[in-house]
């Protein structure tokens, strides 16, 4: 487990990244990546399209095993992570209520198959009144707009109540009030000392609620505090490198995988 010094105590990291090289089919998408997350942080993950983020999540979160090298989770179990994947990757038209749909996020708690009490149904209604969609849990999610979808993705996060939150590009093609409303979600979970990790594209936003930035362009251009990462030279460090990787190269040569660690 790595230790980050925080004020006079060291504490333990919340996520350990120890040489992580994560791909698809041998194919590398983030390259040798080493760093801790300290518990608490809110960290935001930048870099241009194709930087490998949503690998980087996927890796987090186990969907994408480490080609090499390994992460740990601050002797979390995965399931302890609340994970919201881009809108993008949720099939719409699969035929499940809003209500339902919220609700998985108690499947930690319930089990799949477990039936629901007063205090869960009640815990659902309360999670869709804090994303302002009281009234909405019996529309399918194949009929709620971008925006709605994205406030509901939330609500289920916030039934989970995980200390690890890892939100992949939350804010995109949403309107400034439904923005500013999840923006504050995010915030409220900073105050209660979870750890939150975002993949974003709105520099402004990560400048004005992030106070550490990773800057990924298939490995790390850098990684620190959001002003001394989001600098002209690094940016544009970070696009020539993307520009110029090649997607179908192999994983670096003495390269041997390792089994994940939890
Ligand atoms: N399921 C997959 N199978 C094969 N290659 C993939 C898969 N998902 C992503 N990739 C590739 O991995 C690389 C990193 O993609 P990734 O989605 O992690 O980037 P990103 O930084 O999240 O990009 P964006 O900002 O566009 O969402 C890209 O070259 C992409 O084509």
């Amino acid at each position: 487990m790595g230790f980050r010094f925080d004020g006079d105590a060291l504490m333990p990291a919340q996520l350990s990244f120890h040489n992580v090289t994560l791909g698809y089919d041998r194919h590398p998408a983030v390259h040798h990546l080493d760093g801790e997350v300290a518990p608490g942080a809110l960290l935001a993950v930048v870099g241009p399209n194709g930087a490998g983020k949503s690998t980087l999540f996927r890796g987090i979160v186990g969907i994408v095993k480490p080609l090499t090298g390994a992460i740990s989770l601050g002797g979390l179990d995965v399931r302890d992570i609340a994970y919201l994947p881009q809108i993008a990757d949720i099939d719409r038209s699969f035929p499940i209520s809003v209500f339902d749909f919220v609700g998985t996020g108690l499947w930690r708690h319930t089990g799949m198959f477990g039936g629901l009490g007063r205090r869960e149904r009640d815990a659902i209604l309360q999670a869709l009144a804090a994303v302002g969609l009281t009234g909405f849990e019996k529309r399918t999610i194949g009929t709620l707009s971008g925006g709605q979808m994205q406030r509901i993705l939330f609500a289920r996060v916030l039934l989970q109540d995980a200390s690890v939150i890892v939100l992949d590009e939350p804010f995109n093609a949403i309107d400034a009030k439904t923005s500013a409303d999840l923006v504050g979600l995010v915030q409220r979970w900073h105050t209660e000392q979870r750890t939150v990790l975002a993949a974003l594209h709105d520099m402004d936003l990560v400048q004005a609620h992030f106070p550490e930035t990773l800057l990924l362009a298939r490995s790390v251009v850098a990684w620190g505090e959001t002003a001394q990462v989001l600098t002209p030279d690094n940016l544009g460090r970070a696009r020539r490198m993307c520009e110029a990787f090649d997607d179908t190269a192999e994983a670096c040569a003495g390269d041997a995988p390792r089994p994940q660690a939890a």
